[in-house]
C-alpha cells in the first residue's frame, strides 16, 4: 500500500474551513468538491494513457489520451457522494459505480448495503471516494471488493485519515502495489467512539444532514 499526503497551502486552507464546526452544509459541500479536485490531480498521476496523434494549427504532433478501458470512480455512500462531482470534473470520461456502506456506531463494523458495479473489473483502474478513513474497516472492505472483481489497481481518495486506520489498511494490503491512499491530511488519533480527532465530525451528516 502506498500513501500520499497532500502538502499544499490551498488544501490546508480549504480543509481548515471544512473542519470548522461553524461551516454550514452548502459551504461544506462546495469545499469537499474543491478538495477532491485538488487531490484527484495527485491521485490520477498513474492513470493509463496512450499516444494520440493530432494536428495543431501549426504542425503535427503526438500527444496522449486516456486509454481504454475507462477508469471507474466508486463513491462510497453516503459521504463519498460529496466527492463525486469534483472527481468526474477532472476525469469526465470515467464511469461511475456505487458502493453503499455503513459503519455500526456501536461495534464500528462496516457492512455493505448496496452495490452497483460492473461484475468484471479486469483491466480497470478504480478510484474509491470516501472522505473519512477512521478505523479503516470500511475502506479495507471496499478495496477488497474492487480487487476481487479484478481491478488492476485502486486509489482511495480521502479528505482525512486517522493513523490507526492507515495502519489497518497497510496491514491488510502489505506489499500490495495495487493499492494507493491519497489523503488531504493525517490527523492525531481516533476517539473512544471511533471519530477522527480533531477531524470534522460526521462527514455524511455535515454533507446531507442527520439521519
Ligand atoms: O474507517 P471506518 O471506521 O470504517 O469509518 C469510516 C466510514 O464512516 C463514514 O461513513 P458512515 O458509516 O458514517 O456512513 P455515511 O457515509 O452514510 O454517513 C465514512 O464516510 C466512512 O465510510
Ligand atoms: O470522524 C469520523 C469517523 C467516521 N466517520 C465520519 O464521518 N467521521
Ligand atoms: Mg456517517
Amino acid at each position: 500500500m502506498r500513501l500520499h499526503v497532500a502538502d499544499h497551502p490551498l488544501v490546508a486552507h480549504k480543509l481548515t474551513v471544512l473542519r470548522d464546526g461553524r461551516t454550514d452544509s452548502p459551504t461544506f459541500r462546495r469545499l469537499a468538491d474543491e478538495l477532491v479536485t485538488l487531490l484527484a490531480y495527485e491521485a490520477t498521476r498513474e492513470v493509463r494513457t496512450e499516444p494520440y496523434p493530432i494536428r495543431t494549427p501549426v504542425a503535427g504532433t503526438t500527444g496522449v489520451r486516456l486509454s481504454a478501458p475507462k477508469p471507474l470512480v466508486v463513491p462510497i455512500l453516503r459521504a463519498g457522494l460529496g466527492m463525486l462531482d469534483g472527481m468526474v470534473r477532472l476525469l469526465p470520461t470515467a464511469e461511475v459505480g456505487f458502493l453503499g456502506m455503513i459503519r455500526d456506531e456501536a461495534t464500528l463494523q462496516a457492512t455493505t448495503y448496496a452495490t452497483r458495479l460492473p461484475e468484471d473489473l479486469s483491466g480497470r483502474q478504480c478510484f474509491a471516494l470516501d472522505p473519512m478513513l477512521a478505523t479503516g474497516g470500511t475502506l479495507v472492505a471496499a478495496l477488497r471488493f474492487l480487487l476481487e472483481r479484478g481491478a488492476v489497481d485502486v486509489t482511495a481518495i480521502c479528505l482525512l485519515a486517522a493513523p490507526e486506520g492507515i495502519e489497518v489498511v497497510r496491514a491488510a494490503f502489505e506489499g500490495e502495489a495495487r493499492v494507493t491512499v491519497v489523503t488531504a491530511a493525517v490527523d492525531e488519533r481516533l476517539d473512544e467512539n471511533g471519530y477522527i480527532v480533531p477531524g470534522l465530525g460526521d462527514a455524511g451528516d455535515r454533507l446531507y444532514g442527520v439521519v
